[in-house]
Formats: C-alpha cells, sequence, structure tokens
C-alpha cells in the first residue's frame, strides 16, 4: 500500500469525512435519477435510517444555533466552503491573496446537483459563491459586514465538471458602506461578474 506524501491531498476525518460522504450521496443521487428507480425505496430507507441515527447525536436547535455564533464554526458549516456542510460543493478558498492586491481566490468544480440550463451551472449558485467570496474578500480587508445588494452580469453559462476560479477583492469604503467586486471563470475566460454592496454593522460583528 502506498504511504501518503507531502503532494497526496489529505483524507477528510471525523465529522467532514461524514459531509464528504453525503456530499457524494447527493452526488450519486443526482447522477444515477431514474436508473436506480427499482432499488430507490430500499435505499431511501437505509438513507432515512443514517438520517435518523444521526438526529439522535444533535442537541436541541437553540443550542446548536448558538454554537454555530462562533466563528470558526460558522467557517466550518458555512453553505459555501465549509467542509463541515454537505450542502457545499465545497469552494477551496486557501489561496487568499496571490495577487497581493486583496483579491482573494477559490477554486471548485460544480457537478449535476448544481445544474441549471442543462450542462451549465444554476445562476443562483453563480450568485451563492459571488456573495459568499465577497464576504471573505471584505472579511479580509477588515470590513465585515452584510450583503445590501448584489449584481451580477452572466456574460457565457458557466460549465459543468470544469475548474472554475472564483475571485472577489474590497474596492472602496464609504462610511459603513463597503463595495466589492468578483467573477467567475476560467481558462482566462469570465463567464460571471459581480458587484457587491455591503454594509457594516453599527456596531462590529464579533469574531
Ligand atoms: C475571513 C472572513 C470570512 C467571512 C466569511 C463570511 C462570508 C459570508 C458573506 C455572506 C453575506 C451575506 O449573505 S449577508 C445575508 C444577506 N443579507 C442580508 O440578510 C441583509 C438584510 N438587510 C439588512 O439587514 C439591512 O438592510 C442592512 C444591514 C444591509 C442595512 O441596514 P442598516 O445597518 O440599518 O443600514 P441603513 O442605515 O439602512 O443603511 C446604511 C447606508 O447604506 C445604504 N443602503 C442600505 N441598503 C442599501 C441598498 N440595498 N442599496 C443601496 N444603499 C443601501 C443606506 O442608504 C445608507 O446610506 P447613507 O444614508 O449612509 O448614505
Amino acid at each position: 500500500m502506498s504511504q501518503p506524501t507531502a503532494t497526496t491531498p489529505a483524507q477528510p476525518a471525523g465529522t467532514e469525512a461524514l459531509a464528504a460522504a453525503a456530499r457524494s450521496v447527493v452526488d450519486a443521487v443526482v447522477r444515477a435519477g431514474d436508473h436506480c428507480a427499482e432499488r430507490a425505496a430500499e435505499l431511501a430507507a437505509r438513507l432515512r435510517a443514517i438520517a435518523d441515527e444521526l438526529d439522535r447525536c444533535a442537541p436541541p436547535l437553540q443550542d446548536r444555533l448558538g454554537e454555530m455564533r462562533e466563528f470558526s464554526r460558522s467557517v466550518k458549516y458555512n453553505p459555501v466552503t465549509g467542509p463541515g456542510n454537505p450542502f457545499s460543493p465545497p469552494l477551496d478558498c486557501t489561496d487568499p491573496d496571490d495577487a497581493g492586491d486583496g483579491t482573494v481566490r477559490g477554486a471548485v468544480a460544480l457537478g449535476l446537483p448544481y445544474q441549471g440550463p442543462p450542462g451549465h451551472v444554476h445562476g443562483g449558485i453563480s450568485a451563492l459563491l459571488m456573495d459568499h467570496m465577497m464576504g471573505v474578500a471584505n472579511g479580509r480587508a477588515g470590513v465585515p459586514g452584510m450583503t445590501a445588494r448584489l449584481t451580477l452580469d452572466y456574460h457565457r453559462p458557466v460549465p459543468l465538471y470544469q475548474e472554475l476560479t472564483v475571485t472577489a477583492r474590497h474596492r472602496s469604503s464609504d462610511g459603513r458602506k463597503v463595495l466589492t467586486t468578483g467573477t467567475i471563470g476560467a481558462g482566462g475566460e469570465t463567464y460571471v461578474s459581480a458587484e457587491g454592496l455591503f454594509i457594516q454593522p453599527r456596531t462590529p460583528l464579533r469574531e
């Protein structure tokens, strides 16, 4: 058996492994579609049994919502980059500022569960990626805020199953108003560009 090396991607463990497995179930359900119709009832019962098992581990919702106010937990479970959230693709946002100008950058390839027009990414998913990346850029620039307005230009349909580069950059601040831009592209082509107005809270968001 080969030994892991420095270049071997880390395998997720613990709740991240659980989220990755759930994500692969979602992917397989959509890819299999009606091709597994004969076994659908049996497989659904098995999945429901797993959901019931997980439910028995879950604390009361109010407690869990309280925990999620902690910054590190909200990052781990957020719906875009969160490795602990099966809903997240997840977008890999580990290269914060390779241009040295405050641009944050992430990579993601999206499969069939994210399809809108045939073979392409749903426009709402593009908006989700943009909103989040601009939020990350603002956080890194020290001006975190709530999205007040998000404007997207969809230049070309965003392809599924292709590595996409998602970027965002804080552009300017005017009092509590923060202007931020972003793009989704691949291979030097820009599919989506976005501009967001974010409002910093009157009292700072807690870290
Ligand atoms: C490393 C880190 C990782 C961090 C990673 C985390 C990333 C997550 C990022 C996700 C971000 C989200 O999705 S946030 C969730 C989606 N967004 C929301 O739910 C926001 C809902 N809306 C609100 O709560 C509110 O409307 C606010 C907070 C946006 C604004 O309320 P407010 O604080 O009372 O501000 P208000 O006085 O009304 O307005 C302040 C100024 O902004 C202007 N203004 C306000 N809204 C607008 C608007 N839509 N369009 C134009 N201008 C506006 C006002 O005219 C005013 O200008 P002037 O008179 O001063 O000139």
